[in-house]
């Protein structure tokens, strides 16, 4: 393996601000050591090897781990997009095809935000509208600002690359990057058995690249006897604050030939509304991807499909529909409602009374209803149970229930609606608009669904007196 080296990308004179400069490491960097040239341990190299030539996604089905590192010459690199600056360690084939790259980058400007940064509870921070989204509409483009390979020769601890990679990050994209998300875990790299026993936990930097960075394709030469994986791996500060969802509203894409990655909108997205991806591949059953995100993200998700109570997961037809019964906790112990036939016994508000008294919680109405719902749906024999919208016409005590049923949605619904939560109100207007017959009715919540602005008492709940 030759030694790393520091260039500089620079764009192309004309076009001043957008540059790739080498820079040196550290002088005390293990990148140059002895260690450098020495072949990985066999083990390591047979696991390597399975990993990388069973993966149809790099398309190397004779790559040999101990070639691949004895050919390594990497380039640690700063990188000038213009609007943004980045950080690149990378293989010297790939950096040099980079490099002609950006000189040949047309100009990008950053368009008005259509989005917000702001708390997402258990979340942590997320991504939120500002402002309405059409379906396929562009939310963002941004360029990287850390672009690493996606398997490094083991001569090159990780902890030192990524040290070196975030320390010559300019001051503000360091402090951002830096204020990333972490997940705190001792180790989250696929196990297996022949792997080292025990692996040191991440550094601090390869925990944010673990909790946040995505895998993308550069442009590599192919035709050269060890070449580098085109998989590399890929920190973007925007799309790092994109949380998770099983039911994501968005989706991103990479344009290897721009480096530029663009977020785009898959559905209308209201203003207020959480803008998110998906992190894996949503083709599984639900509980296999719930698995597979705590394996490989480390955490439970939290998204509103995964918290919905089951029988809204039943009447969406929704794929989550094997969440156990156990997540309606969230109505259990709730208000009841002595205006509603199953909810007697409770003192409580009308819509109209609790919209307009900013002195009630704004839960007190929600809460009553979603317990009522739940004390339906306990009520009834599992022999009937058909789901809120796969009732019997011809049974009266099952209509009656759903007549019921549909009341606390819809008013779940209005609810939401009053208090302008995008998100909720949309979900429990999906539900009520499938046990509507009337076309008429369907199209007038197709229209709240596209524009949930358009519901006549939107927002109209004042906010509650704490
Ligand atoms: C790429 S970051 C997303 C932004 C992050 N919430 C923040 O505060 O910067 C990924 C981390 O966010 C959290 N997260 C993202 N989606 C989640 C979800 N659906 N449920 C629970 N936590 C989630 C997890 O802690 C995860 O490790």
């Amino acid at each position: 393996m030759s030694a790393t080296t520091q260039t500089t990308f620079t764009k192309k004179p004309s076009r001043p601000g957008v540059s790739l400069v080498t820079t040196p490491p550290k002088q005390d960097s293990s990148f140059n050591d002895n260690e450098c040239l020495k072949a990985p341990p066999t083990p390591i190299c047979a696991v390597v090897n399975d990993q990388i030539r069973l993966n149809p996604t790099h398309a190397y089905p004779d790559f040999d781990f101990a070639s691949y590192v004895r050919h390594r010459s990497y380039t640690l690199s700063t990188i000038d997009f213009g609007r943004s600056m980045g950080a690149s360690f990378l293989d010297d084939g790939v950096h040099d095809i980079l490099a002609g790259l950006i000189e040949e980058l047309p100009d990008s400007v950053s368009k008005a935000p259509s989005h917000e940064i702001r708390d997402a509870r258990e979340k942590g921070l997320g991504m939120f509208a500002t402002s309405f989204i059409p379906p396929r509409g562009f939310i963002f483009d941004e360029h990287p600002v850390i672009l690493a390979p996606y398997l490094l020769g083991v001569s090159v601890p990780l902890a030192e690359m990524y040290t070196e990679l975030f320390e010559s990050l300019p001051k503000s994209a360091f402090a951002y990057a830096t204020s990333l998300a972490t997940s705190h875990q001792d180790d989250v790299r696929p196990k297996s058995a022949s792997a080292p026993p025990s692996l040191p936990p991440p550094s601090f930097y390869e925990d944010i690249m673990q909790t946040n960075s995505v895998a993308i394709d550069l442009l590599v030469p192919t035709n050269t006897p060890y070449h580098e994986l085109t998989t590399h791996r890929a920190l973007f500060l925007l799309l790092s604050r994109c949380n998770h969802s099983c039911d994501p509203n968005a989706v991103w894409s990479w344009d290897s030939s721009t480096l530029m990655l663009t977020l785009t909108a898959l559905r209308p997205i209201a203003p207020g509304e959480e803008i998110t991806i998906s992190y894996i591949s949503l083709s599984g059953n639900h509980a296999a991807q719930r698995a597979q995100l705590k394996a490989l993200c480390g955490f439970d998700c939290t998204c509103e499909e995964c918290t919905l109570p089951s029988y809204v997961a039943a009447s969406t037809g929704s794929v989550y529909a094997d969440k156990p019964v156990e997540i309606t906790r969230a109505v259990t112990g709730a208000h009841c409602s002595k205006r509603d036939d199953n909810t007697s016994g409770c003192d409580l508000p009308t819509f109209e009374e609790w919209y307009q008294d900013s002195t009630l919680p704004d839960t007190i109405l929600i809460n009553a209803h979603k317990n009522a719902l739940y004390r339906i749906e306990q009520e009834r024999p599992a022999s009937s149970y058909l789901g809120v919208s796969g009732r019997s016409p011809r049974s009266t005590p099952l209509s009656t229930t759903a007549q019921l049923m549909d009341h606390h949605v819809e008013a779940i619904a209005m609810c939401y609606g009053a208090l302008g939560d995008v998100t909720n109100f949309r979900k429990w207007i999906v539900i009520a608009k499938e046990s509507r017959t009337q076309h008429k009715d369907k199209v007038v919540f197709s229209g709240w669904l596209s524009n949930p602005s358009s519901f006549p008492l939107w927002g109209k709940r004042c906010p509650t007196i704490v």
